[in-house]
């Protein structure tokens, strides 16, 4: 293939016979992998990840704190198994520079990090990463002290020239566009000599379990957050300034990237096991328990991982997604297929996501012969019989998968790029087939 056929490439989505009946390893979390490698990177000692995820986005994530000298080696873990990756913390270093590609993460949680290295980082990506907010995070580094160079649009492409410290102390910032604002701020916060104290003035906050997770793992490297939940003012996380541990840590499967399996067996009334599903865990995706439940499947937690068992029945729902945005288009592809209407809410942030995700879910399921309209804060999904045809994805990994999962109760559906799922997912497409028996 030539290097941009991937882009035009139709992959005909496997259309299920029967019931799906498979266990599926889902790789690791996409945003545990992305926070350990800083928080390991920002340690005063040397740190392993393992099983981390290897995809677009954590090679991305990786490929920037090596451009600024942090030691990223392959290894085997403590234990000799498993793959692992160990993290050799060094003095930051600039000139440097990162693409980060249309990873949220990245561009919005290194910044920071620049900041605290010894010269300038210049930040450039994907054309999607210029159109992504960054406001919160550029504004706030200049308050906390950063010197950036930016073309004023609040956006990338940028240079944040580094000093080898920042002062930090208390900012305030609207987040409502993207938590990763918070986390971005809280995660290189011990390193500021003031430590930092966020506050968030806008409207509502979306993916509030993705702020819980950076105060979770940043609690577990030895620094002390003080939240909102654990007895501060609403809307404010004071991070105190201090050295941090490196961990041995085992990365979770990625919850979010588990949906379409799990919504394998809702729609084909199946089973699917998913080993290694955390008991305890702040990914958004454990919502799917409850949310798939709804919708009219059951599962189980059990000592081997989470079995989800379709009952042959789709319901629809109404639901406000915002504390689990990046659950919308796996959600949106089962309530199509649904036998009641579906109203997803709270998540207008998603315009702002790797694509127009409500625009573009719209327009693919629409163009599939569905009725779908776009609301001011999400989607009204009126269920119809579905037909074949080309599902466009816009370089978003979960738009692929939001196709597959249509494909498998709609015959001669053809994904556009499935490759872009390597954004989280590279093995997307065998998994899929392996989990179909194919
Ligand atoms: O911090 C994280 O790892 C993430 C936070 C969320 O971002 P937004 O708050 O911008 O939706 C989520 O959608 C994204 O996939 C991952
Ligand atoms: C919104 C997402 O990603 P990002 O980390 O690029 O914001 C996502 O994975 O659904």
């Amino acid at each position: 293939m030539a290097p941009n056929d991937a882009h035009t490439a139709l992959w005909p989505a496997p259309h299920a016979s029967g019931a799906v009946d498979a266990t599926v390893h889902v790789p690791g979390s996409k945003s545990v992998t992305n926070r350990a490698l800083v928080l390991a990177a920002l340690a005063s000692e040397p740190g392993w990840l393992r099983r981390p995820l290897r995809s677009r986005d954590t090679l991305l994530m990786a490929g920037a704190l090596r451009a600024m000298g942090v030691g990223i080696e392959e290894g085997v873990g403590p234990e000799g198994t498993g793959e692992a990756w160990r993290v050799l913390p060094a003095g930051l270093r600039g000139p440097a520079t990162v693409d980060v590609g249309n990873a949220g993460t990245v561009m919005r949680f290194l910044p920071p990090v620049a900041a605290l290295s010894d010269g300038p980082v210049r930040f450039d990506g994907d054309p999607r990463s210029y159109e992504r907010p960054l406001n919160g995070v550029i504004d706030a580094l200049r308050v906390l002290g950063a010197r950036i160079d930016d073309d004023g649009r609040g956006a990338l492409p940028l240079t944040v020239h580094g000093s080898g410290a920042l002062e930090g102390g208390p900012v305030e910032i609207d987040a409502s566009s993207s938590s990763q604002f918070v986390s971005a701020l809280l995660l290189s916060g011990p390193r500021f000599n003031q430590g930092v104290e966020v506050r968030h003035t806008g409207s509502a906050l979306p993916s509030m379990p993705h702020i819980r997770m950076t105060v979770d793992m940043l609690r577990s490297v030895g620094a002390q957050v003080d939240t909102p939940e654990s007895g501060g003012e609403p809307n404010v996380w004071r991070v105190t300034p201090g050295a941090l541990l490196g961990r041995d840590l085992t990365i979770e499967p990625d919850l979010s990237n588990a949906q379409p399996f799990l919504a394998a067996a809702l729609v084909t009334g199946g089973k699917v096991l998913v080993p290694d599903w955390p008991s305890r865990t702040t990914q958004p995706g454990d919502r799917l328990r409850e949310i798939f439940t709804e919708m009219g499947g059951s599962c189980e937690l059990t000592e081997y991982g989470l079995v989800f068992t379709g009952s042959g029945a789709v319901h629809g729902i109404d639901v406000d997604l915002s504390e689990v945005g990046e659950l919308t288009p796996g959600i949106a592809a089962v309530a199509a297929l649904a036998d009641s209407p579906s109203t997803l809410r709270g998540v207008a942030h998603l315009r702002l996501h790797e694509t127009d995700r409500l625009a573009a879910l719209t327009k693919e399921i629409n163009e599939l012969g569905g009725d779908v309209t776009e609301t001011a804060d999400g989607l009204h999904i009126r269920p119809r019989r579905l037909h074949g045809g080309v599902f466009h994805t816009y370089e978003d990994h979960r738009m692929a998968t939001a196709g597959a999962i249509i494909g498998l109760a709609v015959e001669g559906v053809r994904i556009e790029n499935v490759a872009t799922t390597a954004k989280t997912l590279p093995d997307f497409p065998e998994l899929w087939t392996g989990m179909l028996g194919a």
